[in-house]
């Protein structure tokens, strides 16, 4: 049997894909409206305490095309707590005027490809591990999110390839990924037992077409070209409390 990466994980994720019922919204009267906007508020108002807590992390970003209307991305330490948020917010008065779109339960992950050799001490007490593992979501103006596998056809079977030969695919991958520092930040998140796919790519940009240049690049690597199979991309704009209303707005 081949030998398996080691994984270290970290918080839970969900993402929350959700569209607006534009019919029921716009005829809903101006106080129905006003209920579902506070309620939505002090919804959004019981994240930053948590982010405090260094409990999670969270962030609300509209979806540009017809998939969805907008994303939560939670970060919390159980899928209790995801749970917990998901009735929570289809509890609150806004919630009715929208439907599903679309989820993804995943869970932030490092492996060991690059990880050099082990020094005994424990990964778990390194500030800068913790630090990837519990990131706070960064409020970057855009959000870009798709699912991806490895590929486990006869001939491209990513799990039959020894770990030295996924490691040097993986360090390609790195190479290009760094060339984007300060410029795209990606949170990996393991979904295999989870989800649909085995991962959830979530990358954040100021400047999205840096997402089309990353992603482009990355499709000539070796790891992509030959293993990546990909499903379907989400793209959006951040939401704060304030534009999220200003969305709304009729
Ligand atoms: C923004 C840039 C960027 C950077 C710097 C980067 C670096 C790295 C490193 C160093 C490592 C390995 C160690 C670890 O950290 O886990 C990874 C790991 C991983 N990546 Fe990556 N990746 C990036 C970006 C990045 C993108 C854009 C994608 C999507 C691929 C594409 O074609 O659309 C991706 C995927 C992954 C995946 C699925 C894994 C887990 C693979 C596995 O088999 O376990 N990744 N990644």
């Amino acid at each position: 049997m081949n030998e398996a990466a080691m994984t270290l994980e970290g918080w839970y994720a969900l993402h929350d894909f959700r569209s607006l019922n534009w019919t029921a919204w716009t005829a809903a009267d101006d106080e129905e409206r006003a209920v579902a906007l506070e309620e939505l508020h002090a919804f959004m108002q019981e994240w930053s305490p948590v982010e405090e807590a260094k409990q999670g992390s969270s962030a609300v970003y509209s979806i540009i095309g017809q998939k969805a209307d907008f994303v939560m991305m939670f970060l919390r330490e159980s899928l209790e707590d995801l749970n917990q948020l998901e009735t929570a917010f289809n509890k609150i008065a806004f919630a009715q005027y929208t439907t599903k779109a679309y989820s993804y339960v995943s869970i932030v992950e490092l492996s060991n490809y690059l990880a050099g050799g082990s020094d005994g001490s424990d990964p778990m007490q390194n500030p800068h591990v913790i630090a990837r593992l519990k990131p706070v979501l960064p409020q970057a103006k855009h959000i870009c999110f798709y699912p991806m596998n490895k590929k486990r056809e006869l001939a491209d079977n990513w799990y039959m390839l020894d770990m030295d030969k996924r490691r040097e695919l993986m360090a390609s991958h790195g190479l290009i990924g760094r060339g984007y520092a300060g410029k795209v930040k990606q949170i990996i998140t393991g979904s295999v037992g989870f989800d649909d796919w085995e991962w959830g790519v979530t990358l954040f940009a100021e400047d999205p077409l840096q997402f089309k240049k990353l992603v482009y690049e990355m499709r000539f690597d070796e790891v992509s070209a030959r293993y990546g199979e990909f499903g379907p991309f989400y793209v959006g704009n951040l939401l704060t409390e304030d534009s999220f209303e200003e969305m709304l707005k009729l």
